[in-house]
């Protein structure tokens, strides 16, 4: 087994040697500090000489989780059993998804198979602490039953818990009753016996435990989240096990729609701290999060709530061309902060760029827009797999500003469509793109557009008091005027910082 990285092994003394039967070949296994690697030894290699052409392979222990002697038992013989060898359950890395591999050293001697594996636990413990991985121990984990096809349950009795005790994590699990259930858990119960927090659902469970890890950590600080600008990060790491229909967050710290590669960036410890938004209405806190959609993206989600009795994906596409057919733009006034570096204006990355702005330098724009979207990590999706917001990064401290200014349908949707390229995006002359700290947004309400689609208009889209937004895939409605401010690394999530999503594109149907 090579590296996922391609790393060539610095040199290092060898703990442990031991001839091991790897299938029916016998091999030279070596030990050292990081890693375990094997050479076949065969009549023109009897010393196990070392080498890639003498087929030599090698698993790096930082991707090993667990470590275990090998017996053969009678059926339903629950101990004892004749010592087969060992067996070591690594994480292997092909793109971006991670697979559970197991690695068979047989060799029948019980003494021999002791010693590697109590020096492989003390490694695999020792190697946590000096690589500062935060290998977890004792987890509390959220199920939503209901989100997307309501499998989520059945995905993590079938391949998520088998990871977690082969990996020795202990787990409190609740499966959650009611939307708001997680966070009136997380708000009151004891967090101190857990290393980590863990929701199976989609992104509006995982909005929902993000918010609330964060509001604890502003509580047990003795902060008023209404008044203190700068929250205190999240004490506890989150962990997502997909199992939504987008799944936005998890594709951006994973790379991967993937249950399993969730579940090893959990037990191996990879960690990805990451920037999140507060959203603030009327001077009170509304919630903490990732990405917000105002105009488009924010009604034609409303539109799809009404309609919770269809399965999800009709109900989105139905939204989306409902919202399509009734387009227009609303008038807004817009402020914001632009982030302390060189910034998007107007053009996409790499065509324009203006110079280094400092962050007190505030700008206002007024118009009229289709959409308007805040995002702090770049927002993967199989539908966008370089992201709705490439140019952002998960802990830049900053969020990516996209306006629509008022366009036609066919530019509009030419403007989605190339979200769903796997290739860098082209620029649209209406569509702007800017790096910023801070929003504020205050809608004036939607432009009328006589004779065209009035029917279409719900009473929310019309209401003045209050709007539509889409915030982490979930629907919250907000009057007047929103201040979104950027928090870097407010919270940690398990995973890494990823370029594109390596899974097929999806399309949408309805555009
Ligand atoms: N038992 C429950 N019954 C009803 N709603 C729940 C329950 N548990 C959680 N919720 C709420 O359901 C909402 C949607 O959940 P989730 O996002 O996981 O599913 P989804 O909408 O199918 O996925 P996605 O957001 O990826 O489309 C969240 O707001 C969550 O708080």
């Amino acid at each position: 087994m090579k590296t996922e990285k391609g790393e060539q092994e610095e040199p290092d003394s060898v703990l442990l040697r031991g001839i091991f039967k790897l299938g029916k070949i016998s091999h030279d296994v070596l030990l050292t500090s990081n890693s375990v690697s094997w050479t076949p030894i065969t009549p023109d290699n009897p010393t196990g000489e070392r080498g890639s052409e003498r087929g030599s392979d090698r698993v790096w222990l930082r991707d090993v989780f667990a470590v275990k002697v090998k017996r053969r038992r009678a059926a339903g013989q629950q101990t004892g059993g004749v010592v087969l060898g060992l067996c070591l359950f690594c994480s292997r890395r092909t793109g971006n998804t991670l697979q559970e591999v197991k690695v068979h050293l047989l060799n029948t001697s019980l003494s021999l198979c002791h010693t590697w594996v109590t020096h492989l636990k003390q490694l695999l413990t020792g190697n946590a602490h000096t690589h500062k991985q935060s290998v977890p121990r004792q987890l509390k984990v959220f199920i939503n039953p209901g989100s997307h096809k309501k499998q989520s349950v059945l995905i993590y009795r079938e391949h998520i818990a088998p990871l977690f005790r082969m990996a020795d994590i202990h787990t409190d699990i609740t499966i959650t009753e009611r939307k708001g259930h997680i966070l009136s858990l997380v708000k009151e119960c004891s967090l101190t016996q857990y290393d980590g927090v863990v929701c199976v659902g989609g992104d509006g469970t995982v909005a929902e435990l993000a918010h609330a890890l964060v509001l604890r950590a502003q509580l047990d600080s003795q902060r008023d989240p209404d008044s203190d600008l700068n929250p205190v990060q999240a004490t506890l790491p989150l962990g997502i096990i997909p199992a939504g229909s987008t799944d936005i967050v998890s594709c951006s710290v994973h790379g991967v729609r993937h249950p399993i590669t969730a579940a090893l960036h959990i037990i191996l410890g990879h960690l990805q701290q990451v920037d999140m938004c507060s959203f603030f209405s009327l001077g009170r806190l509304v919630t903490f999060g990732f990405s917000a959609m105002f105009g488009f993206g924010g009604r034609s989600l409303a539109l799809a709530e009404k309609k919770r009795w269809m399965p999800p994906p009709q109900r989105r596409d139905y939204a989306l061309a409902k919202t399509m057919a009734s387009l227009r733009p609303e008038e807004c006034q817009l402020s914001f902060l632009p982030a302390n570096q060189t910034h998007m204006s107007g053009k996409c990355r790499g065509k324009k760029l203006v110079s280094p702005v400092s962050s007190d330098q505030s700008n206002a724009v007024h118009g009229v827009f289709l959409s308007i979207s805040i995002m702090a990590i770049p927002s993967l999706s199989p539908h966008a797999p370089r992201g709705l917001a490439p140019n952002t990064r998960l802990t830049n401290g900053s969020a990516e500003l996209i306006t629509v200014g008022n366009a036609s349908r066919s530019e509009f949707i030419k403007h989605l469509k190339r979200y769903n390229s796997q290739d860098e995006q082209s620029c649209l002359s209406f569509v702007e793109t800017r790096s910023v700290t801070a929003v504020k947004l205050r809608p004036h309400g939607m432009v009328s557009c006589p004779g065209e689609g009035e029917e279409e208009a719900t009473p929310s889209d019309q209401s003045e008091s209050s709007f539509p937004w889409n915030i982490d895939g979930e629907l919250v409605e907000m009057a007047h005027e929103v201040v979104v401010r950027v928090h870097p690394r407010l919270i940690s999530l398990y995973g890494d910082e990823v370029e594109k999503v390596d899974s097929p594109t999806v399309s949408c149907s309805c555009i």
